[in-house]
């Protein structure tokens, strides 16, 4: 842990200042969203656990808030009791200002969320129909929103598909008719569960561009979870780092990473035999090995001045670099720094 809580020492954080291509005269509103001191456990005496304690935020209005953690973090727990599908031991939710306890339907008007994937649309109906049926549920007439459906439609590259029934669309596709559907039903505030899974390139992409046009056009905001750091990333204005049920991380990737004194250091020497290698891996983080023949090619994450005790160690027995390269942090590495964690299998998933 190098301790990067960006403006944690609150916890509860106005995220306004690094809000990207956001009209700004929305700060004066009320948050979307405002989370205070929620706590939730699961069990009794000495088998509780903790999936949520005391968590505080707020998220304003059309913005894309990542949420990160590794599995066990309390992610889908905190999700679930925003949209009360779980009742919290302590806290309170609002929703637009709006108590969900005093008064849930005014408060869940306007929020939707994508959880598990396509499973949310009927298969049987057609792209089109699904999205007629959703803001039918959502107290809209379709045929006052046709126009939005059709610009949906476009957007996420469907027109072809519109009359299509849903089971014969791949999964991707599926993925963007959930995604419309949620849309389609005008909801203000979306919880999207790896909205990205099974897309291609080109798909993600656009998927990426369209909520990032919402957030900043109609002033939806997105609660996003993805294992995709790339997505994270590219699309979100902050970004929410769990463990153990609490916030360890709350800020802009850019801020994240510039706050950062982790770095990788990549060294590629003939002399680096199952010997050393195994000894090295005792003393250092080393990330990865790629054998080369001799030697290897091996990544060490460090942070501050580490680099002059490994340089040091490695000139102890005799191991000569012959190239030496600096790796910026990215997200991911900051995640599992921060998580305490050292694999690279990172859980973001929402169930
Ligand atoms: N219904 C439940 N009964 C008992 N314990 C639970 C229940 N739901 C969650 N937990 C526990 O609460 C903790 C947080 O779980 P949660 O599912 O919220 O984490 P998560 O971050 O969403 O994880 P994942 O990425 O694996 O989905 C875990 O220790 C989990 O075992």
């Amino acid at each position: 842990m190098n301790g990067n809580l960006g403006n944690l020492d609150h916890k509860t954080v106005d995220e306004s200042s690094h809000k990207r291509g956001h009209n700004q005269s929305n700060d004066a509103e009320e948050a979307a969203l405002e989370v205070d001191n929620l706590s939730k456990r699961f069990g009794d005496g000495a088998e509780t656990v903790t999936a949520v304690d005391s968590v505080s935020f707020e998220i304003q209005s059309g913005s894309i808030v990542g949420l990160l953690g590794p599995n066990g973090a309390g992610k889908t727990t905190l999700i679930k009791s925003i949209l009360g599908m779980v009742l919290p031991d302590d806290g309170t939710v609002r929703l637009d200002g709006v108590d969900i306890r005093d008064q849930p339907r005014t408060a869940y008007a306007q929020v939707d969320a994508m959880l598990e994937g396509a499973r949310n649309d009927y298969w049987r109906l057609t792209v089109r129909e699904n999205l007629r049926y959703f803001s039918t549920v959502a107290g809209v007439h379709p045929d006052a929103v046709a126009d939005e459906h059709q610009r949906l439609l476009e957007q996420l590259d469907l027109e072809e598909k519109a009359d299509v029934a849903v089971r014969d669309l791949s999964r991707g596709m599926k993925q963007k008719v959930s995604l419309a559907s949620v849309l389609a039903g005008g909801a203000k505030l979306v919880f999207l569960d790896e909205p990205t899974l099974g897309l291609d390139v080109e798909s993600s992409r656009t998927l990426q561009t369209e909520l990032r046009r919402l957030a900043t056009e109609q002033d939806i905001t997105v609660v996003l979870s993805s294992h995709n750091m790339d997505v994270i990333e590219t699309v979100c204005d902050r970004v929410l780092i769990m463990s153990d049920g609490e916030f360890v991380a709350d800020d802009s990737v850019e801020e994240l990473l510039r706050s950062t004194d982790v770095y990788g250091v990549r060294i590629v020497s003939g002399d680096f035999d199952e010997k050393i290698l195994s000894r090295l891996r005792e003393m250092f983080e080393v990330t990865t090995v790629e054998a080369l023949s001799p030697g290897a090619r091996v990544e060490v994450e460090t942070e501050g001045d580490g680099i002059y005790e490994l340089m040091d160690w490695l000139r102890a027995r005799d191991v000569t670099p012959e190239r030496v390269m600096t790796v910026e942090p990215g997200l991911e590495d900051l995640f599992l720094d921060l998580t305490d964690q050292d694999t690279r299998t990172v859980g973001g998933e929402l169930e």
